[in-house]
C-alpha cells in the first residue's frame, strides 16, 4: 500500500469542490488515495482589488510554495488564474475535460430587461469591456470576495446582478441562480477558463505519469491557444483580453478580442490550425491583433 497523496488546496467552497473531484477521480482511476490539505492563500485574505495586486498569480503561488517544500504531492487550479509565465520548476501534468467555458449573468433578469442603472458587481476588465457594448446604460462596479460573497450581495440589495463563470456556479452548487449565461461570440471568456490543472514538480516524474490519466488531450489543446494569445500580448489574468478555442481533434478554431475600457472599440480577430501547433496558432493570432492595435487598447488601461 502507498501512502495517500497530499492535494494541496485553497480553502473557498470552489477550490475545496473542484480538489475534492479531481481526487475522487484520480483514486477512481489508479485506486491511490488522496489527502486534501488546505492552505490558506494571500489572494484569499487581502482586501485589495485583484487588479492592484500585480496581476497574475495571486492564488497560485502559496501552492506553488508547498509544492517546492515537500508539504504537499499535487495540487488544483482553475486554469485561468495560473499565470503563462513558465515556471521551471513546476509542470502541469494533467488538464481536466473542460466545463463550461461561459460567463454567466446572476440576477432576477436576463441583462436586456435590467432597468437602465442597474449595478451589476464585476472586477473584470474583460466582462466590464464586453458587458458595456451590450448594455452600456448599466453601472459597473469593483466586487470581491469569494463566489458566495458576491451572490450574497445581490440579496443585500448592494448589487442588481453579478458575473461569474458557469462553471464555479456550478461546482458550488449556484447553478441555479443564473437568470442568463452568456454566448462565447457575445462574451468570450478568460482564457483556460472553466478547464482545471493538475501541477506538480518537474522532478518527480513517477508522480507525473501517474496523474497523466486525468488529462484530456482536446481541452490542452484549446487551452494552451487561448494561453498562447494572453503570453504573446503580454497581459495577465486582470487584462480586457478574451480568447476561446474549440475544435474536434482534428482542427482548432480560437477567437481572441482585445476591448477598450468603453467596451465600444475592439480588436477581435480568429483562425484556425492543427491542434498539434496551438500554441503557433495563438502566438500568430496574437501578433496579427498587435498589428491592428491591441496593444494600444491594452496600454490605455494599464496602471
Ligand atoms: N478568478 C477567480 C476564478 N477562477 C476561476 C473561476 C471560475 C471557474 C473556472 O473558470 O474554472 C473564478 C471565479 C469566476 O471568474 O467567476
Amino acid at each position: 500500500m502507498s501512502a495517500a497523496l497530499r492535494l494541496g488546496t485553497r480553502k473557498s467552497l470552489m477550490a475545496t469542490t473542484q480538489s475534492q473531484f479531481v481526487a475522487d477521480r484520480l483514486t477512481g482511476l489508479t485506486g491511490r488515495d488522496v489527502e486534501l490539505v488546505g492552505i490558506t492563500t494571500f489572494g484569499d485574505v487581502t482586501k485589495a482589488h485583484l487588479t492592484q495586486l500585480g496581476g497574475t498569480g495571486v492564488f497560485v503561488s502559496e501552492l506553488r510554495g508547498k509544492l517546492v517544500d515537500g508539504g504537499i504531492d499535487f495540487a488544483v487550479h482553475s486554469l485561468k488564474d495560473l499565470p503563462t509565465a513558465v515556471d521551471e520548476r513546476i509542470v502541469i501534468a494533467a488538464i481536466l475535460p473542460r466545463d463550461d467555458p461561459r460567463d454567466a449573468l446572476v440576477s432576477n433578469a436576463k441583462l436586456a430587461d435590467l432597468p437602465s442603472g442597474s449595478k451589476i458587481g464585476t472586477g473584470s476588465p474583460r466582462r466590464v469591456a464586453q458587458l458595456r457594448a451590450l448594455r452600456p446604460d448599466l453601472d459597473y462596479l469593483p466586487i470581491r470576495g469569494n463566489a458566495d460573497t458576491r451572490i450574497g450581495k445581490i440579496a443585500s440589495g448592494e448589487f442588481d446582478g453579478v458575473v461569474l463563470a458557469a462553471a464555479g456556479l456550478e461546482r458550488i452548487g449556484r447553478d441555479s441562480e443564473i437568470s442568463e449565461i452568456f454566448d462565447v461570440d457575445a462574451m468570450l471568456p478568460a482564457p483556460g477558463q472553466g478547464a482545471l490543472a493538475v501541477e506538480c514538480l518537474a522532478s518527480r516524474t513517477d508522480l507525473i505519469e501517474l496523474l497523466g490519466v486525468l488529462d484530456d488531450p482536446r481541452t490542452r489543446a484549446a487551452v494552451t491557444a487561448e494561453r498562447s494569445v494572453l503570453a504573446a500580448l503580454e497581459a495577465g489574468c486582470a487584462a480586457p483580453v478574451g480568447a476561446f478555442a474549440s475544435g474536434d481533434g482534428h482542427i482548432l478554431n480560437l477567437t481572441a478580442v482585445v476591448v477598450a475600457a468603453d467596451g465600444v472599440r475592439s480588436v477581435r480577430k480568429s483562425a484556425s490550425g492543427p491542434p498539434s501547433a496551438a500554441m503557433d496558432l495563438g502566438r500568430d493570432l496574437a501578433a496579427a491583433m498587435i498589428a491592428e492595435g491591441a496593444d494600444t487598447l491594452m496600454g490605455e488601461q494599464s496602471h
